[in-house]
Parts: structure tokens; C-alpha cells; sequence
């Protein structure tokens, strides 16, 4: 089922146009991965679905609403949240109230309580045992289990992620695959990824949507995608043994 539909979407910064005529849906649940070379407008789709920015042109549908003018804030009350590739933490605050910072905002932004509870999220991201620690010293990983953790603590429906698997090595990016994949799983949510490791994204995605200069290329799964020659050669080139 349809979760969240880009009909036409553009995206014009003065006279350049990081995203021409974007169509295509979301489904309810899926693990969509985005990808494409450097400078193909990923964070900028990224950004007009979750509210960082504004369409120029188009619409952001999402459960059937036109979302395409909220904020941000209006977005993560309705269930859509983001999180980013450089870690974005309260970093003088702990592991413990950095959760609960999310879960405060979610229930202001929201007007109830979030429906996912601190167990469910403790569970999920594996942040017990790290609860006193201030943010600023955690490692890598565990900066972006706290990110991810302060999303979920929105209560969200989405979850769209800017290469969360960045700066991670082979061990740290399957114990953060998991992660993920155990959120789409326990929680139902839809995870939006937007990833360079393509090999990664063949393994947790159910689709991968390739853009390029703006535009749509293809949209499939992951083992039509990625072994689509046209795909590999020209958008994915050398990163496609990422
Ligand atoms: N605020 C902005 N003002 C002007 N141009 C922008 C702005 N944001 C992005 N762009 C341009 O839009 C294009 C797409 O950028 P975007 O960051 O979305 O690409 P990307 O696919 O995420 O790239 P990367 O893989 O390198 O992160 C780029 O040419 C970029 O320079």
C-alpha cells in the first residue's frame, strides 16, 4: 500500500534544477534505497520528502495528505523523520536524556504521547548499557544508534536516512544493517535509505530507486537494479563493489 507519492516534484535553487519531473511512490513498510553518483540530487529528494525543504514545483503526498508546504516539525508530528549522515546530537547531554529529548519533541509536535515506547527503542538500538554516557564521547556507531534511537523516539511512521552507513567499517555497517533491518521488522516502519554501498543496499533493500542529474532512472529491486548494465556503468561505476 502506498505510504508517501512524489507527483512531478522539482526542486530549483535560483537558476539550477537539482530535481526534474520526480515521480514515484513509497510503499507502507518497504526498505527503499536511494542511490546514484555524487551530486544526483539524493539529499535534496531526501529533503523535500521530510521537510528541509521545500518543492518548487509538484507534490509530497503522504497517507493521502498534501504535505508538500508543511515544516518540518508539522511532518515529524504527522510520522515522518530523518536522520543524517554526520551524526546530529544534543552532544553535552547523555546517551539517556538525548532519547528522551526526541521523545519530548515527538509528543510536542504530535499532541499525544508517540506510541513507541523507550523499552521498544532501548531493545531495538542496543543504548542500555550506554544510557549514562554523554553523547560526545560515544563512538561512531553508537553516535548513530543514539541518532536513530532520537528518531524513533518521534514516534514515526518513516524514517528516512542520509547514508547511515558512512564512516563505518565492514563489522560495524552488518551490525547497524541489522539495526535497521529489526526496526522495519519489530516496528513496521518504512526506512528510506540513501546509501553509496550499493552492495549493502542489494542485501537490505527491498527496492533501490537509481536518480541521476535529478532525474528518475529506474526503480526495481535490488538484483534488477543493480545488475541493470546501464545502471552500473554509467551511475554506479567503480562504487558498485562498495
Ligand atoms: N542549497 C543549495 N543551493 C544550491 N545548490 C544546491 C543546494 N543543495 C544542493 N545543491 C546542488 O544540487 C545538486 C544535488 O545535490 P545533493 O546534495 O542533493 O546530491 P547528492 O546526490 O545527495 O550528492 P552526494 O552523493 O555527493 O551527497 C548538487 O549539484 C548540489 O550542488
Amino acid at each position: 500500500m502506498t505510504q508517501m507519492s512524489l507527483e512531478n516534484v522539482t526542486m530549483q535553487f535560483g537558476p539550477f534544477r537539482a530535481l526534474t519531473d520526480m515521480s514515484f511512490h513509497i510503499e507502507r513498510g518497504e526498505i527503499l534505497g536511494v542511490a546514484g553518483p555524487n551530486g544526483a540530487g539524493k539529499s535534496t529528494l531526501m529533503n523535500v520528502c521530510t521537510g528541509g525543504l521545500r518543492a518548487s514545483g509538484g507534490q509530497v503526498i503522504f497517507n493521502g495528505q498534501d504535505i508538500t508546504r508543511f515544516k518540518r516539525h508539522h511532518r515529524c508530528g504527522l510520522g515522518i523523520a530523518q536522520t543524517f549522515q554526520i551524526p546530529t546530537l544534543l552532544s553535552s547531554l547523555t546517551v539517556g536524556e538525548n532519547l528522551l529529548a526526541g521523545q519530548i519533541f515527538g509528543r510536542e509536535v504530535r499532541g499525544e504521547e508517540t506510541g513507541i515506547s523507550m523499552e521498544d527503542i532501548l531493545f531495538l538500538t542496543q543504548l542500555e548499557d550506554h544510557l549514562p554516557i554523554p553523547a560526545a564521547q560515544a563512538d561512531l556507531l553508537t553516535r548513530k544508534r543514539i541518532m536513530l534511537g532520537a528518531a524513533l523516539a518521534t514516534g514515526p511512521e518513516i524514517i528516512f536516512m542520509d547514508e547511515p552507513l558512512g564512516g563505518l567499517n565492514a563489522e560495524e555497517i552488518v551490525e547497524f544493517l541489522q539495526v535497521i533491518r529489526h526496526v522495519r521488522e519489530e516496528l513496521g516502519i518504512t526506512i528510506v535509505m540513501v546509501e553509496h554501498k550499493t552492495r549493502a543496499l542489494a542485501e537490505i533493500a527491498d527496492r533501490v530507486l537509481i536518480i541521476n542529474f535529478g532525474e528518475f532512472v529506474m526503480l526495481d529491486t535490488p538484483q534488477v537494479v543493480l545488475n541493470d548494465d546501464h545502471v552500473v556503468e554509467i551511475y554506479l561505476g567503480k562504487r558498485h563493489d562498495a
